[in-house]
């Protein structure tokens, strides 16, 4: 009998370490119960991965949910899904394709006229080191969807989240963010020779100075705006990689995978307390690692080159910067 107690014990203290372990890496459940009736909230991409999960949290929190996406059919088949698993059904499908600064216009202008009330934005949609694509206006693609097309997006929802105050906007960047670097001299990557992870990392170094100097220019306006590193998680961010669905389920490399990434619904957490969490209320311009607020990369914490990047920013778009003031924000035609 004693011959079996140590390596059963040896074989409890393993299973409970890689438990452990794994709750350790993957973070667990937003620590936050609030309820959000009355709130309605947008999320960009949600059709998939972090930001259809964040979509199903937020409407089992009572929220109106409009999930944005640039596929209606992935779109409206998962907003099913969610109104079939919460019961909510104030959960809508609405088409942004955040490669394209008309159909943005078209979607802020949709919301603007047919709903009251912008509570939670979540900017949340992105692409991951995809060849050297450009947008419909021609901004390389990482650039233009990750961090170009939200920009536009919150300057033109900005009024509403004024209107809705205390709203909250909360940006989707990644660790990823610290390899970046700002090339004012080339932005766009027409003169460098095209590197896909540089391309990724810079657009979520992008992402976070925006979120820092949104959060400056709207001070003592109640709307905060707050990134995120969501952890990293088996979704479909991977495609152009080779990190996709199969990698994640085959037998060799699945165990791995499972043991060190978070599931979709785990990774949606994050986003989901930085929405709801009351402790959160008047939090703005941070960086968060998960649940805890973390120094981003020191790039991320210059103001020089966050007004820079506004401004040169605003000037691609066709944002109109000379009457701008937060809520303000006014589409030149191109
Ligand atoms: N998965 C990770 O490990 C990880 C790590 C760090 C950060 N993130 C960030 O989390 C967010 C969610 O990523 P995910 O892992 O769920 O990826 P995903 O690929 O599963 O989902 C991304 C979503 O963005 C949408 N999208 C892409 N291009 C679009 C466009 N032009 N217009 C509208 N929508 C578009 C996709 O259709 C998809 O719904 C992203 O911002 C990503 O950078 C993810």
């Amino acid at each position: 009998m004693n011959r079996f107690l140590l390596p059963a014990s040896a074989l409890g203290a393993a299973v409970g370490g890689v438990v452990l372990f794994k709750d350790y890496v993957t973070g667990g459940l937003c620590p936050s119960k609030a309820t959000i009736p009355g709130k309605t909230v947008i999320v960009t991409g949600a059709n998939t991965g972090i930001g259809k999960q964040t979509a199903l949290e937020l409407a089992r929190r009572g929220g109106k949910i409009i999930l944005a996406c640039r596929d209606m059919d992935k779109c409206e088949a998962a907003a099913r899904d969610i109104r079939g698993e919460t019961l909510n059904h104030r959960v809508s499908a609405w088409h942004l394709d955040l490669a394209s600064l008309r159909s943005i216009q078209e979607f802020a202008v949709k919301v603007t006229e047919k709903e009251e009330r912008v509570d939670i934005l979540i900017n949340n949609a992105a692409v991951m080191r995809c060849p050297h694509w450009t947008t419909e206006d021609g901004f390389e693609m990482q650039f233009g969807v990750n961090y170009l097309g939200h920009f536009l997006l919150t300057n033109l929802l900005m009024d509403k989240l004024k209107a809705s105050a205390p709203s909250r906007v909360i940006n989707l960047s990644s660790l990823a963010h610290i390899a970046g670097h700002i090339d004012f001299d080339d932005l766009n990557w027409q003169k460098r020779k095209y590197n896909t992870k540089e391309a990724y990392c810079q657009s979520k170094l992008a992402v976070v100075l925006f979120t820092k100097e949104l959060s400056r220019q709207l001070q003592g306006t109640g709307v905060t705006a707050n990134a995120l590193h969501p952890g990293v998680a088996r979704t479909e961010l991977g495609r152009h990689t080779g990190m996709h669905k199969s990698a994640f389920s085959s037998s060799l490399l699945g165990p791995f995978f499972w043991l060190l990434f978070k599931s979709p619904q785990l990774a949606a957490q994050p986003s989901t307390y930085l929405a709801v969490a009351e402790e959160l209320e008047g939090v703005s311009g941070k960086y968060f690692d998960g649940f805890k607020e973390k120094v981003p990369a020191p790039e991320a914490e210059d103001e020089e080159v966050a007004r820079r990047l506004w401004a040169e920013s605003a000037r691609l778009v066709g944002l109109d910067v000379s009457h701008w003031s937060p809520g303000r924000g006014h589409v030149q035609s191109r």
